[in-house]
């Protein structure tokens, strides 16, 4: 990388004045982050020659990932989602005159280590341009964005999602990724309806964002959801990018058209700002069939920016797009070429390494993807291909479940249960992250220990489950004694109970007598409803059987 002297607009950043009290105070409000998507609805039919195609949607999508970095792209100021409006802005961020940029080093990293994790072709020199737009929350009337040649070019993300005939099936789908630029975040426009107010927050201004455009492949709501949920995933375990949609660090701008298969593609309009895939999906395929239902009453669909509105599940017109935008772009004058290097041979002499941006040690510093991890606990664990995806879809999770195997004997496919259902399904009823949960793995493991040596059965171990989120910190042997809810192996006891619930069942009997094994397992049930699922699962069977045979 190549960065020029900047030495008087430095000592203004590192002055880092606060113009805090330009705007005042405001309400931010937060949004719950979602992850399920709705079904597709527009995939292509295989139809008979005579009668025409069906029209189906075309998606491509564009991803503002705000980069995870303390500092803003060219500037010193801080980067906190929650801090006081106007808190983080330095003269640069605020567009004073005489300022100047001075290139993160950090973000340039962030953007060629995703690029690598996608695939893409790394451009060694790349440039920055200012896209003109006159906004209230953009004090320079322009954005320092990558359009003539951006830093990451040509990739790929494979995205998989449940679907196909039995809805559990891996589909497993390629986007084609066209380019990654390095990018200024605007400020904020918050709207005050009491006062009848227009309030500007510019700590967002100029914090640095990867803006990954993707080709139009994809075709319904349920895909992009997907490849936006895979694309989270790795920035996620990259590192470079936080990905929390409710915060606006992964924003969405949905492309949707639809066509006949076979024929040009359509006219867009453009969905901007979705932040949850929930969201995503439903505002594409909405998106998708107003515009079926436009084509087929003999209308035109208008190339047009719309938002979507939640609460009415529709998307409503923004803006004309056509003839409206014109970007006036131009190459950055203060910015020189950014040049990134192969490897330290490639290093021009008195170039620092570490102060230049060298592919090879990011690439050699890459952790692994979660589509690679996905297959490694498949394989390791043998557990099924959508348990993997539970696993991953949640932070700490398979650190929670390999810490349960490492504790117990228990097999990996008799444990996962565990992990995705009961602790999965507790945590997401309160709405708590894997780290919040009251019950540790080794916890979780001690209690899984003793359903294995008989200790307890599985419905009483899932009670016990319960009662050690309810009294954290309390064992699952210490709730087993308290509550008198060992296994019940008093053979006489068991004796007496099997010959209740024989005799009171008597065409149970004998439809068991005429060859009907599959009813023993009712009279097990009435067995262990008597002694509230204590009873020793082995004996009891062995009991019923001699009874009944
Ligand atoms: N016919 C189409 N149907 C659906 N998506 C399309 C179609 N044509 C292009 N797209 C998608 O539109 C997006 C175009 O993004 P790009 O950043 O190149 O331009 P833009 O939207 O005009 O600019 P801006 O960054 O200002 O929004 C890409 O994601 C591309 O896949
Ligand atoms: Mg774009
Ligand atoms: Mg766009």
């Amino acid at each position: 990388m190549a960065t020029r002297s900047v030495a008087a607009s430095e000592l203004l950043y590192n002055m880092n004045s606060r113009i805090s009290t330009l705007y005042p105070n405001v309400l931010c409000v937060i949004r719950r982050i979602s992850t399920r998507s709705s079904r597709c609805h527009s995939q292509a039919q295989p139809r008979a020659k005579s009668v025409p195609q069906q029209l189906v949607g075309v998606v491509g999508l564009e991803i503002h990932a705000q980069i995870n970095s303390k500092t803003k792209l060219f500037s010193g100021s801080g980067v906190c989602f929650s801090a006081p409006p106007n808190s983080l802005v330095s003269f640069f961020d605020g567009s004073l005159p005489g300022t100047l940029p001075a290139l993160n080093r950090r973000c340039v990293e962030a953007a060629v280590m995703t690029g690598l994790a996608l695939n893409c072709t790394i451009n060694k020199k790349s440039y920055f341009d200012r896209k003109h737009y006159f906004y209230a929350d953009l004090p320079a009337g322009y954005q320092i964005t990558q359009q003539r040649r951006p830093i990451a070019v040509d990739g790929t993300l494979t995205y998989s999602f449940l679907g196909g005939r039995k809805r559990s099936d891996v589909i497993r789908k390629v986007a084609t990724i066209k380019q990654i630029q390095l990018e200024q975040d605007s400020g904020k426009s918050l709207h005050d309806d009491v006062h009848s107010q227009t309030l500007i927050d510019l700590n967002r201004a100029g914090v640095g964002l990867m803006e990954v455009v993707m080709e139009p492949d994809m075709s319904c709501g349920e895909e992009a959801a997907a490849a936006v949920r895979e694309l989270q995933l790795i920035l996620q375990a990259l590192g470079t990018c936080q990905g929390n949609m409710s915060e606006g660090q992964l924003r969405v701008d949905a492309n949707v058209s639809v066509h006949r298969p076979g024929e040009a593609l359509g006219i867009r309009t453009e969905v901007k700002n979705i932040n949850s895939s929930r969201y995503l999906a439903r505002a594409i395929d909405f998106e998708i069939q107003r515009q079926i239902d436009v084509l087929q009453r003999g209308g035109v669909v208008q190339n047009e920016t719309r938002a979507y509105d939640s609460k009415s599940g529709e998307t409503i017109p923004m803006r004309d797009k056509e003839g409206l935008q014109d970007y006036r772009f131009m190459p950055e004058p203060n910015l020189p070429p950014l040049i990134v290097y192969e490897d330290n041979a490639s290093l021009p002499a008195g170039v620092d390494a570490s102060q230049a941006v060298v592919v090879q040690s990011l690439r050699e510093g890459l952790p692994v993807l979660p589509s690679v991890k996905r297959d490694m606990l498949v394989q390791t664990y043998d557990i099924l291909p959508e348990h993997s995806f539970t696993l991953l879809s949640e932070d700490g999770l398979v650190d929670y479940f390999e810490a349960v195997l490492k504790a117990t004997k228990k097999e990996p496919r008799k444990v996962i249960g565990w992990v995705t259902k009961e602790l999965l399904g507790q945590l997401n009823q309160k709405d708590m992250s894997v780290s919040q949960s009251p019950v540790s793995p080794l916890a979780l493991a001690e209690l899984l220990e003793l359903q294995e040596t008989g200790h307890v059965s599985s419905s009483v171990a899932k009670q016990v489950f319960q009662e050690m989120w309810r009294s954290a910190g309390k064992s699952a042997a210490q709730i087993i004694q308290e509550q008198d809810l060992g296994l019940v192996s008093d053979t006489a006891q068991l004796h007496s109970i099997c010959q209740k619930v024989v005799d009171s069942h008597p065409d149970k009997v004998r439809a068991i007598r005429a060859g009907n094994k599959k009813v023993l397992n009712n009279l097990m049930g009435l067995v262990q409803k008597e002694t509230k699922g204590r009873a020793d699962p082995v004996l009891v069977r062995a009991m019923l059987l001699e009874k009944t045979s």
